[in-house]
């Protein structure tokens, strides 16, 4: 009665927002209008125009929202679908985004001529597509998973009213100044940390929310025991949030330009960035991935995590020896040699660690590996636990000082990335989102099982021509560059390197345009699972929940 009767009042969350989107949209105007170069004034211009969205969009939900929703229905936890439904429609509008960025760019360095405008040329769009994939892509499966895991896992509902929509709607607009950023040529020249300062500040922002919604849920949980796939999703929040501090303490060079310089300089700065990058592989791409694999490769091939106490201990040896394996990216640089060899020792000791995980999440298929002939969904994922060992066992050999003296520089490392990339990260997340739609928008099954099977091969095949190009062209380099004639002289100059390099580009290129098509057909058959489904909406039908 109490409920019904304040139900209109404006919450604190509405009101606070309202006032802080209201006076931002002012500010940003302020901004735009004086600032000192034009990229900034364009994103102070996005800034205001989001922000009056913000104030708009929040008074229209009030004004048409009857009460707050309640915690449970019926003594059921009520579960909070809408950002995740949003987030999980981003997170495929981005990978396409994304791969197709790779795609261009692959084709870019196979046929130079396409460097056609310099809002395109590789320098630009490179790091549009690592971010787009990494972050936007990557980003959006992480939180879109981690809202419905940490729900489901705890019977509760997203703490908070407004901050999961904060964060969903938010962080995508960090994407878009990123994104637009890197195409107007504004970069801190950071690689995977390229967005400049005011995006660093928003980004935190957003980030210490989501931390605090997942915190919260996690608080008033319905269910004692707080299931793996949430510590790994926690250490993920909490390790990105002291990565991204730690990496961007940076001076603006003027208060309304988008210029900065960091506060690091020479070679600790170089030791931050690849502390940074290292364990954005470790704990972006690895540990949220993980969370992902120990909830949703059960939850489909319907059989218990094959150890949970592995599963534990990997998890603290993980994420205690990732944290020091940064130097292996710096071998041979000014940084003294003791950090390099310590940074090596880590990341060999690594290797155990990465296969606990591969090897639970391999193991719990065992009495249900016949669901692999059935079902393609559990199959790519199953798949990508097996790129994932690959590339933890490839990872820590390349961080061998003597290996890396070779693979250093070369494709080498760029079909490691991708098979780490396309194998383990995009495939569980195909996996997940594969999964995730039919549940949340309360559909029995996806639309066709068998397209699902088209994307698996299609893209299975595009990986291979991939990595395996990019294998022979990187240890084709290495050698062509240390050769040397018996007079002692460079048996080959640069160029013929690059020449040599073509066939093996163009074979990438074709590899990456599997990879796209096949998330093509998967979007096309997401599309017409929540589409479709709506129709048979009209009979009437109990809305199927997954087994708890
Ligand atoms: C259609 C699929 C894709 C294609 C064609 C593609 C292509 C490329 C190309 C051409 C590069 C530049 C290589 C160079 O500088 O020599 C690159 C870099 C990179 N890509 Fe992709 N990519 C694809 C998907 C992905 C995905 C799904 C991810 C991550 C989830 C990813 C992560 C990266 C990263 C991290 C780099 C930088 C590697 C480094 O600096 O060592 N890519 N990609
Ligand atoms: C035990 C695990 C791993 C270890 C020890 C490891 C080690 C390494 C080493 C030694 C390099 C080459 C550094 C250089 O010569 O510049 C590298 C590059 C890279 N690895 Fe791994 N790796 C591991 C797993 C992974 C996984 C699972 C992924 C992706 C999901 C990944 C993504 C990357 C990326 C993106 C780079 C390129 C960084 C850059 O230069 O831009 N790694 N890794
Ligand atoms: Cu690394």
């Amino acid at each position: 009665m109490n409920q019904a009767l304040n139900s209109k009042r404006i919450t604190l969350g509405e009101g606070g927002l309202t006032v802080v989107f209201a006076l931002t949209t002012i500010l940003s105007i302020y901004a735009a209008i004086y600032a000192k170069d034009a990229p900034f004034a364009f994103h102070a211009a996005l800034a205001a125009a989001f922000s009056a969205w913000a104030v708009f969009a929040i008074i229209v939900r009030h004004r048409s929202r009857s009460g707050l929703p309640p915690q449970e229905i019926n003594g059921a936890p009520n579960y909070n679908l809408g950002p995740i439904k949003f987030l999980s429609f981003m997170a495929m509008f981005w990978g396409i985004a994304g791969f197709s960025a790779g795609l261009y760019i692959a084709l870019e360095l196979a046929y130079p001529g396409l460097n056609i405008a310099q809002w395109v040329n590789f320098g630009r769009l490179r790091p549009l597509h690592t971010s787009a994939v990494i972050f936007a892509f990557g980003g959006n499966v992480l939180l879109a998973t981690s809202f419905y895991v940490v729900q489901k896992t705890t019977r509760a509902r997203l703490a908070g009213d407004l901050a999961p929509w904060f964060v969903a709607i938010g962080y995508n607009f960090f994407i878009v100044i990123a994104g637009t950023g890197y195409l107007l040529g504004v970069t801190q020249s950071k690689e995977y940390a390229e967005p400049e300062w005011y995006a660093d500040l928003w980004l935190t922002i957003v980030w210490v929310t989501y931390l605090l919604v997942f915190l919260a849920t996690l608080m008033k949980r319905k269910e004692p025991h707080i299931y793996v796939a949430n510590w790994f999703y926690l250490a993920f929040i909490i390790t990105i949030a002291v990565l991204h501090l730690g990496n961007n303490p940076t001076l603006p060079v003027s208060f309304l330009g988008s210029k900065s310089y960091i506060a690091w300089s020479g070679v600790q700065d170089a030791m931050f960035q690849w502390w940074y990058g290292h364990n954005a592989v470790g704990f972006f791409l690895t540990a949220g991935f993980l969370a992902i694999m120990y909830y949703f490769i059960p939850k489909r091939a319907e059989r218990p995590v094959y150890s949970y106490r592995l599963s534990i201990i990997h998890f603290w040896a993980l994420i205690f020896l990732y944290i020091w394996a940064g130097p292996h990216h710096l071998h041979y640089t000014a940084l003294p040699d003791w950090t390099q060899t310590l940074g090596m020792t880590f990341s060999i000791m690594l290797w155990m660690p990465s296969w606990g995980g591969m090897i639970n999440g391999l193991m719990t298929l065992s009495g249900a590996w016949d669901k692999l002939r059935t079902d393609p969904v559990l199959r790519m994922m199953v798949v990508s636990v097996a790129f994932y060992g690959m590339s933890t066992f490839e990872g820590p050999m390349m961080a061998i000082k003597a290996v890396n003296s070779l693979s250093h520089y070369t494709d080498w490392t760029i079909g490691h990335v991708h098979s780490g990339a396309l194998g383990w990260v995009g495939f569980v997340s195909f996996g997940a989102l594969y999964c995730l739609v039919p549940w949340v928008w309360g559909r029995k099954q996806l639309y066709s099982i068998r397209l699902v099977n088209w994307h698996f091969w299609i893209a299975t095949l595009g990986i291979v021509l991939y990595i395996s190009a990019m294998w022979v062209s990187g240890i084709l380099q290495g050698l062509m560059w240390r050769a040397y004639t018996s007079l002692g002289f460079l048996e080959y100059s640069f160029i013929e390197s690059v020449e040599a390099m073509h066939p093996f580009y163009a074979i990438r290129a074709a590899g990456g345009g599997l990879f796209l098509i096949g998330a093509l057909i998967m979007a096309y058959n997401l599309w017409m699972t929540v589409r479709v489904g709506e129709r048979s909406e009209a009979q009437p039908r109990v809305a199927l929940q997954p087994a708890e």
